[in-house]
């Protein structure tokens, strides 16, 4: 694997976002595949100088704080790389292995190799560890970050075949004839065994949502390089963003949407909508294209077993006050979790529920109360409407009976979709989801919606395709129908013979269309 080409060259030193971005360009527009180790080292290292708070990388111009994109010169990338290549290629030797594709022990060899050059003891939860600038000058990676540069390693010693696999919450890579082998080659969580060189099978067999039910993010060369920019992450600490390091992942993120790299990335297109949600970038598509493009990657692609583009959905729509619109989409992110068994690795996606439920879906509710509390035309005084009264006499709130969304039935069915899916989660899984502070909320939250839309709630079973699908009682009742039409029918008939008129009773047809 060569370092940095002539044409690649030509862009250094790299002095602001877009001879960055064009680097990248170049490395993606050419027949050679992306030299992911070089384009790790170049994000990492103006990563460590945008986020290093310690060096202030503004200068006070007096007028305003000029920021300064560190100038990035050619050799100390060079330089890290060649570090890289060295002890990639000084500890594996491939005379004991086969070219062509990978094995699996070519896979965990150089797993333990980056493994074992890992630090002794560091917090691996810690910002800016995804990258291989801070594997090579710190020896510190973290659980991204180890899958990522086994598959750079591999890269290095020319094994096209071993690709990075994602799922939403865990990384580990593909290899052999037609990317059919898998192998763990990182950790994942906190105090699980490592299972590094084993197969994924027993993920998936056991149906945790952890490994997708197979369905992860299979990724090219090009969608690594979508992950290592997915991954960069521009906090300076935990007030405060570089703006700069933003604006490029956001740059950066536009360049591989428009090659089509993100086409397939359901969480990169979620990433680029949440930047753009903040900052939006002129005469691009709107997040909420972004955030739908991101749905529809994972109904095509991954069988619609991901959940993350729903509650990416949600949130945008929860931070702009659309709740019918963020319920809805909670109560789809619950329908696909509903088919996974909970496992005691799945703690990502349990929090994920516990904060849609205990946090937001609370927020949503005191909210519109208080926001029809707040509105004169709705305030208690000025409301003669007796509608409020219950069948028991107890009398619903003013807030509830004046609020659209508690008086929604459709909003009713989400929240009831939502608890029904992490029920059914639950069921036949080898962990508890629910425990008595779940009650309390589902409670709470159903005793929100007014006693009105709560008995009209009326269970239609709708098929795949969006049809009203009958139920069994529904359908008896068709058939006494039916046969009584057609008593009818033989009736009128026997008399319009003796008359001579027309055939059958419309009625009937009408009703049945209806009920269609
Ligand atoms: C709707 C949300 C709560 C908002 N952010 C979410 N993210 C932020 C970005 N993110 C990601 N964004 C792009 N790619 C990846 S690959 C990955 C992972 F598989 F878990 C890995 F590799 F183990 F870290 C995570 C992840 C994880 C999910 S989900």
């Amino acid at each position: 694997m060569a370092g940095f080409r002539d044409e690649d060259k030509r862009h250094f030193p790299l002095q602001d976002i877009k001879s960055v971005v064009e680097l990248f360009r170049s490395q993606l527009s050419c027949s050679v595949e992306p030299n992911l180790a070089l384009l790790s080292v170049t994000l990492g290292y103006i990563e460590n100088v945008l986020t290093n708070n310690r060096a202030l990388n503004k200068v006070d111009s007096g007028a305003n704080l000029e920021p300064i994109f560190p100038v990035v010169e050619l050799a100390p990338v060079e330089a890290l790389y060649h570090k890289f290549v060295c002890q990639i290629k000084g500890s594996v030797d491939l005379s004991q292995f086969t070219h062509g594709v990978a094995t699996r022990e070519l896979v965990k060899k150089v797993s333990d190799v980056i493994w074992s050059s890992l630090s002794r003891s560091y917090h691996t939860d810690r910002a800016h560890l995804q990258s291989l600038y801070s594997y090579l000058t710190g020896n510190r990676l973290d659980c991204f970050g180890v899958a990522f540069a086994v598959v750079a390693a591999c890269q290095v010693l020319g094994y096209k075949d071993v690709h990075l696999a994602l799922s939403e919450d865990h990384a580990w890579v593909t290899f052999g004839d037609k990317g059919a082998e898998t192998a763990e080659v990182t950790w994942h969580g906190k105090g699980n065994e490592d299972k590094r060189g084993q197969p994924i099978s027993v993920g998936v067999a056991e149906k945790s949502w952890l490994y997708l039910y197979g369905f992860p993010v299979q990724c090219t060369r090009s969608m690594e390089v979508a992950a290592m920019v997915s991954a960069i992450n521009p906090s300076i600490d935990s007030h405060t963003d570089s703006i700069e390091m933003a604006s490029l992942q956001q740059e950066l993120l536009w360049l591989l949407y428009e090659m089509g790299h993100l086409r397939k990335y359901p969480m990169a297109l979620g990433n680029l909508a949440d930047l753009e949600e903040i900052d939006p970038t002129p005469d691009k598509p709107p997040p909420i294209q972004l955030f739908h493009e991101g749905i529809h990657a994972g109904k095509v692609y991954y069988n619609n077993q991901h959940v993350y583009p729903y509650t990416y959905l949600g949130g945008h729509y929860y931070r702009r006050g659309q709740f019918k619109d963020a319920l809805h989409c909670w109560a789809q992110a619950a329908n696909v979790i509903r088919s996974y068994n909970y496992n005691r690795e799945d703690e990502e996606i349990y929090k994920e529920f516990l904060e849609i439920a205990h946090e937001l879906i609370p927020n949503v509710l005191k909210s519109v109360s208080l926001s029809t509390l707040q509105s004169p035309a709705l305030s208690p005084a000025s409301s003669t409407d007796d509608s409020s009264e219950k069948s028991n006499g107890r009398s619903t709130p003013v807030a509830v009976a004046q609020s659209p969304l508690l008086n929604d039935p459709e909003c009713f069915a989400y929240l009831l979709q939502l608890y029904d899916g992490i029920c059914q989660w639950e069921e036949g899984s080898s962990t508890p989801v629910l425990h008595i502070g779940w009650a309390k909320h589902i409670v709470q939250s159903i005793n929100s919606f007014s006693p009105q839309v709560r008995s009209k709630l009326n269970i239609l079973l709708i098929g795949d395709q969006g049809e009203v699908l009958k139920d069994e009682e529904e359908e008896e009742e068709e058939e006494e129908e039916k046969e009584k039409d057609e008593e009818e029918n033989k009736t009128e008939e026997k008399e319009e013979t003796k008359k001579g008129r027309g055939r059958g009773s419309k009625g009937s047809r009408d009703r049945r269309k209806r009920k269609r």
